[in-house]
């Protein structure tokens, strides 16, 4: 297994300071700079320094791996794995609609297993209030994993407490037990210490694979690290940082992001940032009706983020100041209710009626985004362009997922992240067409934004 893992820690600082604008013409690379970044690390921490770009050096700490350790470390221990299983269920079913998350937690598992480990398996699924929620529940994912494993998969009906204590003392070594969703205790989203450190309580060490999840600062992602030791990556988050990292750090250009789904509030936040990195940005989805609210126009009852209007407005002015193209739809599909079966009008964004919402992107918002597509050299996309679960209100994702999968053989890079994009991608079986098939949306966009992820920065280093 190869061990060239370069993550970030507190890289990219240099005594507090970023080191974005070293210009290497001014300053050697090899000879006077490195000698002075290796100084502001700690002479037993493994570090890679490296150009990106002609006027950015990257220093990184370069992080543990699961792969470090052997069988003489994990046999008979008790592994805390934090995956990112958040994956995309039927509303009405609860049946996984796509398992890519669950497949790419495999190879650490089977890992951790064939080591003789005895593996505590925690993750979360969707956005619960703060307690047990049935439909929120990690049940689905058992039968999944335990097929993928080619082994039993235990379940807890919680993550901290007794019923973990009993089920823990009689896993066996190369057993695996899965947690109840650590997101159903409110003190996970707030890094709780205690909660941590209760999560900690049953393991001996850590080990992080949830890359989707790594630019959260919870309990079970940074938190747990305080508790455990080692404290180390999985395959899965060391594959996602190496590969996106060498991807944007120095990408191909025009380089064009697109954003769209449903989290407006997190990830509209991005794109002021996207906009120093990118060529164009291209944004759908649920994200384009905070933006048309703050032009003044009327918006229905389309998913609109109230206190993001400012940032919305600021950020299409921002954009013309920047030269930046910011290219947002023309024409939307609308709703009069949000339902497979609705009504449907495909309508001007100047003239969407009251009552109706926007689930898709029109046909001639289509054209446009195909066109501004076209000469792109690298292109990452998270966020669907409409309602793709809902076929009338799956044609934008669709045609944005065709045109990227013509770009790929035509020497593009083309990354695709977040759980919903990918399942979008997947059902318009285009997925084996990208280049890199990512399980982290918000994380990947954060990596892209310059941002040290708090589950990779808590990590041991070399
Ligand atoms: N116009 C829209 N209105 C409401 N929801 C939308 C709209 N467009 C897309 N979505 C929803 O966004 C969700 C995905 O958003 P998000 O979680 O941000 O993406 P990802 O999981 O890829 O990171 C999908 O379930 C999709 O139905
Ligand atoms: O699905 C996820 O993120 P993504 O939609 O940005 O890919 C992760 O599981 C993180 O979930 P969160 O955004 O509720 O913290």
């Amino acid at each position: 297994m190869a061990l060239s893992m370069k993550m970030r820690a507190s890289a990219r600082v240099v005594s507090g300071r970023r080191v974005a604008a070293v210009a290497p013409r001014v300053i050697p690379f090899s000879s006077v700079a490195r000698p002075i970044l290796r100084s502001t690390f700690a002479p037993e921490v493994s570090i890679d320094i490296r150009r990106a770009g002609r006027s950015r050096i990257v220093v990184e700490a370069v992080k543990k791996s699961v792969g470090d350790l052997g069988k003489a470390d994990l046999e008979g221990k008790r592994v805390f794995v934090r995956a990112d299983l958040n994956v995309p269920l039927d509303k009405k079913t609860l049946d996984i609609t796509d398992d890519t998350r669950i497949r790419a937690a495999v190879p650490t598992l089977k890992y951790l297993l064939d080591n003789g480990a005895k593996v505590l398996l925690t993750s979360h699924l969707g956005r619960p209030k703060g307690g047990p929620e049935d439909k929120y529940r990690l049940t689905p994912v058992v039968k999944r994993l335990s097929d993928l494993l080619g082994k039993e998969v235990k379940k807890v009906d919680d993550c901290i407490g007794p019923a973990v204590e009993s089920a823990v003392s009689s896993l066996k070594n190369g057993e695996v037990l899965l947690l109840e969703n650590v997101r159903f205790y409110k003190e996970e989203e707030k890094n709780d210490a205690e909660f941590a450190k209760k999560l900690a309580a049953n393991a001996d060490l850590y080990v992080n694979d949830a890359f989707g999840t790594a630019h959260r600062a919870h309990a079970s992602t940074e938190g747990v690290t305080k508790f455990l030791k080692p404290s180390v990556a999985g395959f899965l988050l060391q594959k996602e940082l190496d590969y996106l990292d060498g991807a944007v750090s120095a990408p191909k250009r025009p380089f064009v992001a697109i954003v769209g789904g449903s989290k407006v509030s997190s990830k509209i936040t991005v794109i002021e940032k996207l906009m120093e990195k990118c060529d164009k940005i291209i944004i759908g989805g649920g994200m384009i009706f905070t933006f048309y609210k703050a032009r003044g126009l009327k918006v229905g009852s389309s998913l609109v983020e109230e206190d993001k209007l400012e940032l919305a407005k600021n950020l299409e002015a921002l954009a013309k100041t920047k030269g930046v193209q910011l290219l947002l739809p023309t024409d939307v599909v609308v709703a009069d209710k949000f339902d497979a079966n609705a009504n449907t009008q495909i309508v001007k964004v100047e003239a969407i009626p009251d009552g109706w919402m926007g689930l898709d992107i029109g046909p001639d918002s289509i054209k446009s985004f195909t066109a501004a597509l076209s000469d792109a050299k690298t292109v990452v996309w998270n966020g669907p362009m409409g309602v793709f679960e809902f076929p009338k209100f799956a044609t934008g994702t669709v045609s944005v997922a065709n045109t990227l999968a013509e770009l790929t053989p035509k020497g593009a890079i083309t990354i695709i992240g977040g759980g919903d994009s990918v399942a979008a991608v997947e059902q318009a079986g285009v997925a084996e067409k990208m280049s890199h098939i990512s399980t982290g949306g918000g994380a990947s966009l954060e990596l892209l934004e310059g941002k040290i992820l708090p589950g990779v920065a808590a990590l041991d280093e070399k």
